[in-house]
């Protein structure tokens, strides 16, 4: 027992016998009562938030309340949605106080319920009041509260209830506490501190118009995000595992709706569960199957028949779409007769919140939650054609004030859905399914069309409610466009794309580009989806550590086969685990584009390239720090009878000569598969040209494309690689050596390779290599030869001008040049003059396709002449003149040839 204190002092003893006496019943959709809650140890403090929410270090909400009244501030205003624990966490407020736990600065505190005191219509002083509500209270003591108000603490409960307004401009505030004025007046008197000013006030309310009128500080309620549902769970069930269970599939089917952080609706899920998981039966999988399993509960324990079930039903459908259309929070019992709910009236409890007493004629009804109102909405469509026209309109109706209208719809829309109910309420309106149905597939197949992603989600929401694989199918047709970006998806996204995939047994594009977050929750949810889809594209997106093991366990035995990670900067630590799903996959290509990778990462991606069951045969490891010795590992793999790769990317991989002896090592052993390699920018330099030029002349290189641009190289590595291109063995067929310093001679020696019978080259790049006339008079000459392979040839920004370039004109039009891609980007500068002989080569080319002529200096007097000669050619399939020095006055012109682009 807790001591019973003097006469002037309050009783805390008669205070907790207060608190504590039972007031109401608890009801599966209003909650436990508060009381049993503590009584019980049942407490779970929710968690307030402060300012911006971050969830760690979050403060309880009793925590947040105990700080705010430490201040300065004489009024504590909790804030919360519907069912998230005020009413709880203020009563345990009180509770503690009177048990000698907390808040001992104070010698009076006083409980109201905003609720009670819409009761009291005369007029009374504030000890009257006190007196009235607190009997306990002893009269003696009321005048040591007047003395001092800073010992008294009141604790308000739902605003929200109140209907009167708190606007202290509406009253003559008072400050005798012996005046007789209206409640109302008393109130606002004492929260604007003309009453007993000293006092300190915690008002507790759901978001109101009324908070205005109040100062002071704010606790936000954000109720029990996942690790309080944890324990909410744990301690419902007083089996372990059976928690386990029920938290689990709570989390998965529910847990990523804002909902669930309300105690309330925890508190429903767990008592629908509780029976369900004793006797083993099947745990709803969405929202609908939720709330039938819940209305089918409530209307079973009534025993009604089944007209009268129907009737209950459609009564309360119609006050759902009366609170829903006028935004009414509750009805009138008038209101209730005149939508049917007379004959229900003495099991209102059941379903709904009731304020007053129920003969009362100022009683209000309201729903618990806001889920139930939009359920009976949905409901009462496909029960009675007369009260709604069409899924459409009656959705346009209600879009504003409906957030889950929809989604009960197409849950019960469902045979299997609805059949529980069905059996309890009779057959439900056929045309209404019907026409719900087309609307659906229409608007679904409009949505799915475009490219808003929103309105691909929704569709996917439905879809998963409806739990039908043949609805997916049919509304998931070929030309739906499932394969745009789908980053940044919610977790409920994320269920619902999953439970798609999983109906249509894969998917071609996994999307995620761009995701800022992929959380280990979410990729834990998508990974089904994610071993279901041929190609997924992460690019740009950043991967929690968690998110890469469940992607890593996605592509085990899964079917992708392509994964972009490119511009994700994973990092050798995330990439390490990531590779553990490598070893035994289906991929064949891997995008790793700027991912932060080191030598580090090699040896892994070693052990992934060899395994036995590996396919890779591309990957793409540009702009990583690899290095020549993560290089040097690399290329280990190529040794492996096992490794598939033959495209490699390495790009800027600060790759040097010293790595180039062991990699044409590796090209020469016989088990390199690779015919591409794209090592450009990096510091080659001559001698490492001149390694790999060995293993070009190797017999058993099957090396068939290099790009060497942008690897500082000289005309010194010319001969080598002039040597190597006239070797029988060299198969290759692509050399980019752009953006180097080759000049004259390295370039002659080149020419000399190309003219040569064997040489098999049939793609050149000389972009920018200081190319100079003589050896453009060179290449033509090749071109003319009748022996070179070449198909395509750059040699834009070298500085030949006009002259040079016309020795290519001669070579086009010559009969033994083969059908050329000719590259004269940037062709310094490239003037008018050299019209004449562009068009005689182009007309009398047999073989030209292609002309690239971007970044010259044409003008429009050259533009009827081109235009003209691309029109009567039936080669010429492409010119690209952009860049050039034309006018606007010219465009009609150029516009009329289709083939031309500028
Ligand atoms: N801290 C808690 N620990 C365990 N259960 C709780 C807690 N808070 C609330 N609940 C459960 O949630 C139900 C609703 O809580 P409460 O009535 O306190 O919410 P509220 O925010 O006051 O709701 P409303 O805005 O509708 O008045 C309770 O009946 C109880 O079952």
């Amino acid at each position: 027992m807790y001591a019973s204190s003097a006469i002037n002092t309050m009783d805390k003893d008669a205070v907790l016998i207060h608190i504590l006496k039972l007031k109401g019943v608890s009801t599966l959709l209003g909650g436990d009562l508060p009381v049993r809650v503590i009584n019980e140890n049942k407490y779970i403090s929710p968690l307030a938030a402060e300012g911006e929410v971050i969830e760690e270090n979050l403060p309880t909400v009793d925590q947040a309340i105990r700080t705010a009244l430490t201040g300065e501030n004489k009024i504590v205003t909790v804030i919360g949605p519907e069912g998230s624990g005020k009413t709880t966490a203020l009563e345990k407020l009180v509770v503690d106080w009177a048990k000698g736990e907390h808040l001992q600065n104070f010698e009076y505190v006083f409980h109201f319920r905003f609720q009670d005191l819409n009761a009291h219509e005369d007029v009374l002083s504030i000890a009257t009041l006190i007196q009235r509500c607190h009997h306990y209270f002893p009269p003696k003591a009321m005048p040591l509260v007047v003395q001092k108000p800073e010992d008294v603490l009141f604790v308000f409960d739902g605003l929200n209830d109140y209907k009167h307004s708190l606007d202290p401009a509406v009253y003559t505030l008072c400050s005798d506490p012996d005046q007789a004025v209206s409640v109302p007046c008393l109130l606002a008197s004492l929260l604007h501190g003309s009453l007993l000013n000293e006092a300190t006030f915690v008002v507790a309310t759901r978001p109101t118009a009324y908070l205005k009128f109040l100062s002071g500080s704010q606790v936000k309620v954000l109720g029990f995000l996942k690790s309080q549902r944890n324990s909410y769970v744990n301690s419902f069930f007083t089996d372990a595992p059976a928690a386990n269970k029920a938290l689990m599939h709570m989390e998965r089917t529910l847990g990523f709706y804002d909902f669930c952080t309300s105690p309330r609706f925890c508190w429903t899920v767990c008592s629908v569960y509780k029976p369900l998981t004793d006797s083993g039966g099947k745990l709803p999988e969405t929202l609908s199957q939720l709330f039938v399993d819940i209305l089918v509960h409530l209307i079973q324990m009534l025993s009604l028949s089944q007209a009268d079930s129907r009737e209950l039903v459609l009564a309360l459908g119609r006050m759902a779409s009366h609170c829903s259309t006028g935004q009414h929070l509750s009805c009138t019992k008038a209101q209730m007769y005149s939508f049917g709910f007379q004959p229900f009236l003495t099991s209102a409890d059941t379903f709904l919140r009731r304020e007053g007493e129920l003969e009362s004629d100022t009683c209000v009804f309201s729903f618990h939650s806001q889920l139930m109102q939009e359920f009976m909405l949905a409901l009462s469509f496909f029960l009675d054609k007369s009260i709604y026209t069409g899924a459409e309109k009656m959705l346009e109706k209600h879009k504003d004030s409906t957030k889950f209208l929809d989604l009960f719809l197409s849950g019960l829309s469902e045979p299997t859905q609805r059949r529980p109910l069905e059996n309890l309420l009779g057959e439900f309106n056929c045309d209404q399914i019907k026409d719900f149905k087309q609307w659906f597939k229409s608007s679904s197949e409009e949505a799915l069309q475009g490219y808003n992603t929103d309105s691909h989600y929704r569709c996917f929401h439905l879809l998963h409610q409806a739990q039908s694989e043949s609805l997916v199918k049919e509304i998931i047709i070929p030309s739906a466009r499932i394969g745009i970006s789908y980053g940044n998806l919610s977790l409920q996204d994320c269920v619902a794309w999953n439970y798609v995939v999983a109906c249509l047994g894969g998917t071609d594009w996994l999307n995620l580009y761009r995701t800022s977050n992929l959380t280990e929750e979410m990729a834990e949810i998508l990974a089904p989806a994610m071993s279901l889809s041929h190609k997924i594209v992460l690019t740009a997106s950043f991967l929690s550590t968690g998110a890469v093991s469940h992607l890593a366990s996605a592509l085990n035995r899964g079917l992708t086969r392509e994964l972009d990670l490119s511009h994700s900067h994973l990092g050798d630590e995330k990439f390490k685990i990531l590779c553990a799903g490598l070893r035994d996959c289906k991929l064949q290509k891997l995008h790793l584009v700027t991912c932060n990778l080191t030598e580090a990462s090699c040896e892994d991606l070693v052990s992934a390239l060899t395994s036995d069951t590996s396919q890779l045969c591309l990957l793409e490891m540009a702009f990583n720090e690899i290095g020549d010795q993560g290089f040097e590992k690399l290329c280990g793999a190529l040794h492996s009878p096992h490794c598939k790769l033959e495209k490699l990317q390495l790009d800027t991989c600060e790759l040097t000569e010293a790595s180039m002896e062991v990699f044409s090592a590796a090209l020469c052993s016989g088990q390199s598969q690779l015919k591409e390699v794209d090592m450009k920018r990096n510091i080659m330099d001559d001698s490492g040209v001149e390694a790999l030029c060995k293993a070009l002349q190797h017999p058993l290189c099957k090396l068939q494309s290099l790009n060497l641009s942008m690897c500082e190289l000289t005309g010194a590595c010319c001969s080598h690689l002039s040597g190597a291109l006239m070797s029988e063995y060299c198969s290759l067929s692509e050399l980019d050596l752009s953006v180097n310093e080759l000049g004259q001679e390295g370039a002659l020696l080149l020419c000399q390779a190309l003219r040569r019978p064997g040489c098999i080259l049939e793609k050149l790049g000389l972009t920018r290599c200081e190319l100079t006339l003589p050896v453009f008079e060179e290449l033509g000459s090749v071109l003319k030869s009748g022996t070179c392979q070449l198909k395509s040839l750059s040699v834009g920004l070298n500085k030949v001008g006009d002259q040079g370039v016309k020795h290519l004109w001669d070579a086009i039009a010559h009969p033994s040049c083969l059908p050329l891609h000719l590259n004269l980007v940037e062709m310094t500068r490239l003037t008018d003059a050299c019209l004449e002989d562009l068009c005689t080569a182009v007309r009398a080319s047999k073989t030209l396709k292609r002309l690239e002529l971007r970044n010259n200096s044409l003008t429009d007097a050259s533009v009827p002449a081109l235009v003209q000669v691309m029109q009567d050619s039936h080669r010429m399939q492409e010119m690209n003149l952009k860049y050039n020095d034309f006018s606007e006055d010219v465009f009609d012109m150029l516009d009329k040839c289709k083939k031309i682009t500028y």
